[in-house]
């Protein structure tokens, strides 16, 4: 579908290097606002986060990326198509929604799902084989998936996702249902798939995901994405934080203090004065502060969260990372 394309002119030099491109993406089901003008533009060859509470809009936009749903208004642009379908061979997709034929073996399964993106059947059989030993389920190859674990079985969908080495790879909450150790393994994969020039975006309530491995998030609440862009620029947004502590408490030196300093048992915090450490340590110094320690902390990407999104949003997440009802 020809999406608004009057609306909205791609610039082809930009284009070139995005493997995906939306603006203005809006999607609505019976009276439900999900996603409200949502933009995004994932650098190929990128690891790009979606982060956001549940109930924000990230399945709902990945899914009009992939074309599995036309959004209501807005553009897209995938992989140089501007139907997503047309490029379906070359996409992976991990659905929230885990699933696999329960009777069919494990390498059975990851061939079949190959199979639907185009592999021949016997090569992704194949390959599934190869897939399963080199991430360490080389012992569950001929097992059926109803004999697995959950996290065995979730394994052996992830790399069906992968079996026809797509070049745009696309995980709706890949860590959930996962544990410590093979989040972290997949953490790695993700890792692995950009490094060979695959462009990976996933959604995640987890902050700290998104913080380890992408260079680039859009961040997504109440269906609209009130930040997009580097990580970095992100933690910028908010000053660096100060930690001193002080031999006394009292002093001419206090009077340095910016105005929102907050004493927390022994240590001061504050924001990073615009007119840098420098002055600061110097009136700290004259004025006989007795200084102890003093750190300079640059805010976390939870923080830029919770400036970005607001505290509700925020809390929503912590309380998703734990297991928590929001
Ligand atoms: N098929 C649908 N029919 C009606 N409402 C829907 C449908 N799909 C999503 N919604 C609604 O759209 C909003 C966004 O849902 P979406 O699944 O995109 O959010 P999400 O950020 O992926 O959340 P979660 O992490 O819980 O999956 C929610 O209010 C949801 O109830």
């Amino acid at each position: 579908m020809d999406m608004a394309t009057g609306e909205f002119q791609a610039s082809t030099e930009n284009s070139r290097n995005l493997a995906i491109e939306a603006h203005g993406l809006v999607k609505r089901f019976d009276g439900t606002l999900a996603v409200d003008g949502v933009d995004i533009a994932v650098p190929a060859g990128a690891i790009y986060g979606i982060l956001g509470p549940n109930g924000a809009g990230k399945t709902t936009s990945l899914r009009m990326l992939l074309g599995i749903i036309d959004p209501d208004a807005g553009y897209r642009r995938v992989l140089g198509a501007e139907n997503p379908q047309d490029v379906a061979r070359l996409i992976g997709y991990l659905p929230e929604e885990r699933g696999l034929y329960p009777a069919m073996k494990a390498y059975e399964a990851i061939g079949f799902m190959g199979a639907l993106r185009g592999l021949p059947l016997d090569v992704g059989r194949e390959r599934g084989k190869e897939l399963m030993e080199a991430h360490g389920l080389g012992h569950a190859v001929d097992k059926q998936i109803r004999q697995l674990s959950k996290g065995m079985a979730q394994t052996v969908q992830l790399l069906g996702t992968l079996v026809h080495e797509p070049k745009l790879v696309v995980f709706d909450e890949p860590f959930s249902g996962l544990d410590a150790i093979n989040q972290g393994k997949l953490e790695g994969l993700i890792r692995g798939l950009a490094d060979k020039g695959t462009t990976v975006i996933f959604s995640t309530h987890v902050i700290a995901h998104a913080e380890r491995l992408c260079e680039n998030i859009a961040i997504i609440a109440g269906g609209k994405v009130p930040y997009a862009g580097s990580v970095e620029e992100a933690r910028d947004r908010i000053p660096a934080q100060v930690r001193l502590e002080t031999r006394k408490r009292e002093g001419r030196w206090r009077t340095a203090l910016p105005a929102e300093t907050r004493q927390v048992g022994d240590f001061f915090h504050f924001p990073l004065p615009e007119s840098g450490i420098e002055p600061l340590l110097k009136a700290l110094i004259e004025g006989e502060a007795g200084i102890l320690s003093l750190s300079i902390e640059r805010a976390g990407l939870h923080d830029a969260f919770v400036a970005i999104a607001g505290e509700a949003a925020a809390r929503d997440m912590v309380a998703d990372a734990e297991g928590k009802p929001a």
